[in-house]
């Protein structure tokens, strides 16, 4: 299966947000891609106060992908965007994922929401205008099983243990707009972590560059396989990376270094 990361710069306007998501889009269909997978907050990226009113699954957000999908003939990971909450005050941070008919097969809630205060560098708090979700999703992408995540939930390794073991993916996304600060040092590390200890395929698509002020974030969108070889890396601009996930490797890497059959519980 050929899979596309898309990397983009989204901000304040959500129009132009989706255009570029669009566009995207329409490269990595053109690429030969199977599945394309956008980055969190595909839909907006910027100050609280000028942000579009949550939506529900079914509201325009989702329609917008689920044309595209269908237009396109492509599953689509449509990163993740402000789904309407429990409350007044909060969201949820939602992954749709929509098949080739337009077709919506999965939601995924992000679980481990983003409260860091790393001093003169992160200063940020998830949970005041984001509620939890609380449940682990497996999707069927294309016939492949696959684990569903969104940024910050990548330092728990404990969730993609369960999203490889009881769900029994073969596949985990990450769409994030991981922070250039902790980026640097961490993205690729755990990227590449989660691959091998859960001998999956790894498919994050990041958000890149300047959103609003204080927020930069580090990009380098890639493709990791169950090795931990780096498939595809994106350069520091907005664009589209591809690799090909070759699921019989996959099967030769658990047979001959068998560690989640060796695990002791
Ligand atoms: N949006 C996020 O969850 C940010 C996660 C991040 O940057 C990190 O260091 O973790």
């Amino acid at each position: 299966m050929r899979v596309a990361v898309c990397q983009v710069n989204s901000r304040a306007d959500r129009d132009e947000n989706l255009r570029v998501a669009r566009d995207q889009l329409e490269r990595a269909a053109a690429a030969g891609a199977e599945l394309a997978v956008l980055p969190e907050y595909v839909d907006y990226l910027g100050p609280g106060d000028t942000a579009p009113k949550p939506e529900g699954i079914d509201g325009e957000f989702a329609q917008f992908f689920a044309n595209a999908a269908r237009e396109l003939g492509l599953w689509v990971h449509a990163g993740s965007f402000h789904e309407s909450g429990p409350d007044a005050r909060r969201t949820y941070n939602t992954s749709l994922v929509f098949d080739p008919s337009g077709g919506l097969v999965a939601r995924y809630r992000k679980i481990h929401l983003y409260d860091v205060e790393i001093a003169d560098r992160v200063s940020y708090q998830e949970s005041r205008s984001v509620a939890p979700g609380d449940e682990t999703v497996v999707a069927e992408i294309a016939g492949v099983r696959t684990g569903l995540s969104i940024c910050y939930d990548l330092r728990f390794p404990e969730l993609y243990r369960r999203l490889a073991v009881e769900g029994e993916a073969r596949v985990l996304v990450v769409p994030a707009a991981f922070m250039m600060h902790t980026g640097r040092d961490h993205w690729e590390v755990l990227l590449r972590a989660r691959a091998i200890e859960n001998q999956c395929y790894v498919v994050a698509a990041g958000q890149i560059g300047d959103h609003d002020p204080g927020r930069t974030c580090f990009g380098r969108s890639m493709v990791v396989d169950p090795w931990g070889t780096v498939l595809a890396q994106a350069p520091d601009t907005v664009g589209i990376v591809t690799a090909e996930l070759d699921l019989d490797r996959l099967d030769k890497i658990r047979t001959e270094l068998p560690s989640l059959a060796n695990r002791r519980l």
